[in-house]
């Protein structure tokens, strides 16, 4: 492809509470009892509706994380917290993350479209499936579902919901018979100010990718190189047309952890700081849940054992394919040592790609990748927050209106208007500001 690549980057900024560093609460730039503040979730919308971002999101916990690893382990309800940010903005998405597993469909399509009509067309649902014992637990399970019958009922979950969206339009009945959910009803409730509330994905493995291709609208991604994102971005998108939907009706932002400084000594001092605020074990918990993998067990200044990289994934994993292939294709690109990895992970990311550098040189990474074809735009995952958004909005946002890559006001009013808004030639009075 040539090095011009029509529309423009989307980007969401994926709030992670209070950033995405393990000890971001600890942090002397926050006070650790912000989370249950409105005022700060409406600073956290306002000032990402200041940088005229696609949209806040929130990931979603149904128990709270073991401190050795989970980096967020105090969360919130997504969509409670969102309503709220609703009333102090007007153009911002709301991105929620939920469970297909934990959840119910019929439920859970009645409190996303209510979040809609509270914003006036601005909701989204990330699909995901919880992948860990302990909320399995919370829920009276002795432990997690396994992954394929997790996914199949993710398949017939969204199915339904997106039917339940449609007929709050049509008035049309709804008949639902699958294995998982039964329904024969009508779903009577207002139709979504967007048409229908956006749908994301997260979750990387291949049956995750199929319910995106199938039924999303956007997919949040686990990328660590151009070239593997763009291998993905490629597998999706054909999966889509495969079943009968444009490329372009399902938009691919990766995640992007963040470290900014004025140079890119200063942005790599910070990120020291901040990681030495976490405790030294923290590196080698993570690891070993995120690839299913007992790093405690591995030579500290030997590389990753073959099996390891290579290996048949062990059948009793439930974490994310989609992450454990993410960071073992960085292992076997670059073949560090299990110290080296642990200790570079801050500068590369953790799953997703990382970032530590001066706001030009994110601009850089960013259009290079929008431009190589491997997503569509990121989920910005700044270390700490608040000053990690300032810096998006007073200095990243600027460079890459100028390099002509994001557009200089909000466009539409809804998420499903952004979203439309960022492919070029699109009939933007779909949903024009009002
Ligand atoms: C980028 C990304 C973000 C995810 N975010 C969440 C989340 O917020 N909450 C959750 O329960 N699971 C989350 N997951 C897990 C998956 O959605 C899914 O529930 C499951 O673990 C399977 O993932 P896989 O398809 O990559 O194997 C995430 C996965 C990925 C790749």
């Amino acid at each position: 492809m040539g090095n011009r690549r029509e529309g423009h980057v989307l980007l969401g900024v994926n709030v992670l509470v209070y950033g995405y560093i393990p000890s971001a609460w600890r942090s002397p730039r926050l006070d650790s009892r912000d989370f249950v503040e409105p005022a700060y979730w409406e600073r956290i919308g306002r000032l990402a509706e200041r940088a005229t971002l696609d949209a806040v999101f929130l990931a979603d916990a149904l128990s709270l994380g073991d401190p050795a690893y989970d980096a967020n382990p105090i969360r919130l309800d997504p969509t409670v917290l969102w309503a709220h940010v609703a009333r102090a903005t007007e153009r911002i998405g709301l991105l929620a993350t939920a469970s297909t597993t934990f959840n119910d469909p019929v439920e859970l399509a009645s409190r996303i479209l209510t979040l809609d009509h509270i914003s006036g067309g601005r909701a989204g649902w990330n699909l995901v499936t919880t992948r860990d014992n302990r909320s399995a637990a919370n829920f009276g399970l002795s432990g997690i579902v396994a992954r394929t019958e997790r996914y199949e009922r993710a398949a017939e979950f969204a199915d339904l919901t997106r039917k339940l969206w449609t007929a709050a339009e049509t008035g049309e009945t709804v008949r639902f018979h699958g294995s998982h959910f039964d329904y024969e009803g009508d779903f009577r409730a207002p139709a979504s100010p967007q048409g229908r509330p956006v749908l994301f994905q997260a979750g990387g493995s291949p049956a995750g990718r199929d319910i995106a291709a199938r039924y999303a609208d956007g997919v949040f991604a686990a990328e660590i190189t151009p070239e593997t994102a763009r291998e993905h971005y490629g597998l999706v998108k054909s999966a889509a047309a495969g079943y009968g939907r444009r490329p372009g009706d399902v938009k691919i932002l990766p995640g992007l952890l963040l470290t900014l400084g004025s140079t890119e000594e200063e942005a790599r001092r910070r990120v020291d700081e901040l990681y030495d605020t976490s405790p030294s074990a923290y590196s080698a918990a993570w690891l070993t849940h995120a690839i299913g993998v007992d790093v405690s067990k591995l030579e500290l200044d030997e590389p990753f054992p073959d099996e390891v990289l290579n290996g048949p994934i062990d059948e009793t994993f439930q974490g994310s394919i989609g992450f454990r292939e993410s960071i073992l294709e960085q292992i076997r690109q670059t073949r560090p040592t299990v110290r080296e990895y642990l200790r570079r992970t801050r500068y590369s990311g953790s799953g997703h790609g990382g970032f530590v550098g001066t706001p030009e040189q994110l601009v850089d990474r960013i259009e290079q990748w929008y431009l190589a074809g491997a997503c569509d735009g990121f989920n910005l995952q700044p270390d700490i927050l608040v000053d990690g958004l300032e810096v998006i909005a007073d200095e990243v946002i600027p460079l890459l209106r100028a390099r002509g890559l994001y557009r200089h006001e909000y466009e539409t009013s809804t998420l499903r208007g952004h979203f439309r808004a960022a492919e070029p030639n699109v009939e933007k009075t779909l949903h024009p500001v009002g």
